[in-house]
């Protein structure tokens, strides 16, 4: 079976090209689908305005849908413009069947309003769409249209916006992606000069997105362009909160993008195509580390409960456990410092081969630390300090062996993920054991090492140049860099957790 899906618009047209169809295909194009369209109205429109608007007949609309669910494989169903009661009849009873396991991801973008202001329904739609928002999987109103569905008066704030979104939710039983395009001129507050969105379920929000907003008048389509884009990532990537980042970071740059083009005089198109054109690859959530660190969420939750680290916070680890820990630590930042020597011979900037380096050099340093604050530590207990390293556990092996061949095989991209976890998972789990230090704590002085501002910004200057990378790489390598990263993660997990001998 092809990776491309096939994604279905089921919406109106707009002959100028910038919503409706002829955006729901560019998007899905973009995002990395194969487009197909079944038309509900035809519009006459342009970036100003709608002058009018034609309907097939609502068998006519089955009869479209027939034809391609007789021969084509559905993968997703997008929903668009839906004029009267009896296409929205007529949509439901064709998707009703198809509903369940095994059958297309449904997104209703309930349309009734253009950017223009022209409306594109008739007022006794509005309990037909409430029905149709219960069967879709993804829902996304703009705060209009979420206020329409609830009956009530439109969001002016974000967390208002949120709040209605959670009631549909609730109503409907069905997801619902709340926007915050319509927030401009409202909201003053936190979200001023930012266009967040978030996947709200029956429980409160699943995933808040904020990015820019981009200061342009080119948003005719952008919610056309949206829904289009979430049905078409969900079909690649299978889950809804990976589709958001992807489609989210897509469109911020098509509105960007909307500059590149000269299409009339009033809410031009945004720049569908302006990220293929630029050969940049389509939509990838694996290009944004933030995701990455998401993927690892529960593995973070499960350090946090790691004996040795529960036991290093609240005071009771025993001293040999600290010792065997430092013994181990320091064999592996001798090699880890080789590790980001590596980096440094592959960074093609002076200023990077000068952080890693930096970083290398770094390790030493501390390395020789622990050295001493082992023998000292075997000393407090009245034991001869045994010269010499200590043996190398397992797990030890097994992290190095991991970062070594990286070094030995893997280009700086993958380099540069594989290193990453080591200082993001431990200044992440260090904020929490510097927070755990009190004057009496018996590891005092290591709790506060745990937590330096020099330590956060090396962590930030690791992740801003992986995230680079990972935007760079084409996604094979990118693949690669998400493999290292996450067996990194994995490896830190078990480094931790280990028992001494
Ligand atoms: N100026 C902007 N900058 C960045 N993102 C924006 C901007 N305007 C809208 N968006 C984004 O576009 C998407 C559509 O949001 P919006 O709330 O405008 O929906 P809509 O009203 O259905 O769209 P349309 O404007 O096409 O009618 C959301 O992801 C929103 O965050
Ligand atoms: C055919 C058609 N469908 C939908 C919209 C809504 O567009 P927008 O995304 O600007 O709200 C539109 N203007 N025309």
């Amino acid at each position: 079976m092809s990776e491309i899906p096939n994604v279905l618009s089921i919406a109106g047209s707009d002959p100028s090209g910038g919503a409706g169809i002829q955006a729901d295909l560019k998007s899905i194009a973009a995002c990395g689908g194969y487009g197909m369209a079944a038309l509900t109205a035809l519009t006459a429109q342009n970036t100003r305005g709608v002058t009018g608007v034609h309907l097939p007949p609502a068998d006519f609309v089955t009869a479209q849908l027939d034809a391609i669910a007789d021969d084509v494989r559905v993968d997703a169903v997008k929903i668009g413009m839906l004029a009267n009661v009896e296409t929205i009849e007529a949509v439901g009873a064709w998707l009703a069947p198809r509903r369940g396991p095994g059958g297309p991801a449904v997104v209703l973008d309930p349309v009734m309003v253009a950017t223009s202001g022209d409306r594109l329904t008739d007022d006794d739609t509005v309990a037909a769409l409430r029905y149709l928002v219960s069967h879709a999987d993804l829902v996304t109103p703009n705060l209009p249209e979420l206020a329409v569905l609830l009956d009530t008066e439109p969001a002016t704030t974000w967390p208002e916006a949120l709040e209605q979104a959670q009631r549909l939710a609730q109503q409907a039983d069905v997801l619902v992606l709340a926007k915050g395009g319509h927030l401009a001129g409202h909201d003053d507050g936190a979200t001023a000069g930012r266009c967040p969105d978030a996947l709200v379920g029956l429980d409160g929000v699943v995933l808040e997105l904020d990015d820019e907003r981009v200061d342009t008048t080119s948003t005719h389509g952008t919610g056309c362009s949206l829904s289009s884009a979430m049905a078409t990532l969900y079909a690649r990537f299978g889950d809804w909160p990976t589709a958001l980042r992807a489609a989210k970071g897509w469109l911020t740059q098509a509105l960007r993008d909307a500059a590149d083009l000269d299409v009339g005089s009033g809410h031009g198109p945004v720049g569908h195509l302006g990220q293929l054109w630029a050969g940049k690859s389509v939509p990838d959530p694996r290009a944004d580390v933030q995701y990455w660190w998401d993927l690892i969420e529960d593995l973070r939750a499960r350090i946090d409960d790691v004996w040795f680290v529960k036991q290093l916070a609240d005071g009771t680890l025993e001293r040999a456990d600290f010792e065997h820990y430092l013994a181990q630590d320091s064999i592996y930042l001798r090699t880890y410092s080789k590790v980001l020597s590596r980096a440094a011979q592959l960074a093609p900037t002076l200023d990077e081969q000068q952080f890693w380096a930096n970083s290398a050099s770094e390790c030493l340093a501390v390395e020789l630390g622990l050295h001493q604050a082992r023998l000292a530590e075997a000393e407090a207990r009245g034991e001869t300090p045994t010269e010499g390293e200590a043996p190398t556990s397992a797990e030890t092996r097994s992290y190095l062996n991991h970062l070594l061949s990286a070094a030995a095989i893997g280009s700086y991209a993958v380099v540069a993920a594989a290193v990453l976890p080591c200082y993001w998972l431990y200044q992440d789990i260090g904020t929490r054991l510097a927070a755990a230090n009190r004057p009496d704590h018996p590891y005092a002085d290591w709790l506060g090492m745990y937590s330096s501002p020099e330590f956060d910004a090396a962590t930030q200057q690791a992740i801003a140049i992986t995230q680079r990378l990972a935007r760079q790489a084409d996604p094979r390598e990118r693949e690669a860099m998400l493999d290292a990263y996450l067996e990194s993660s994995r490896q830190e997990m078990d480094f931790f957790a280990q028992r001494r001998p």
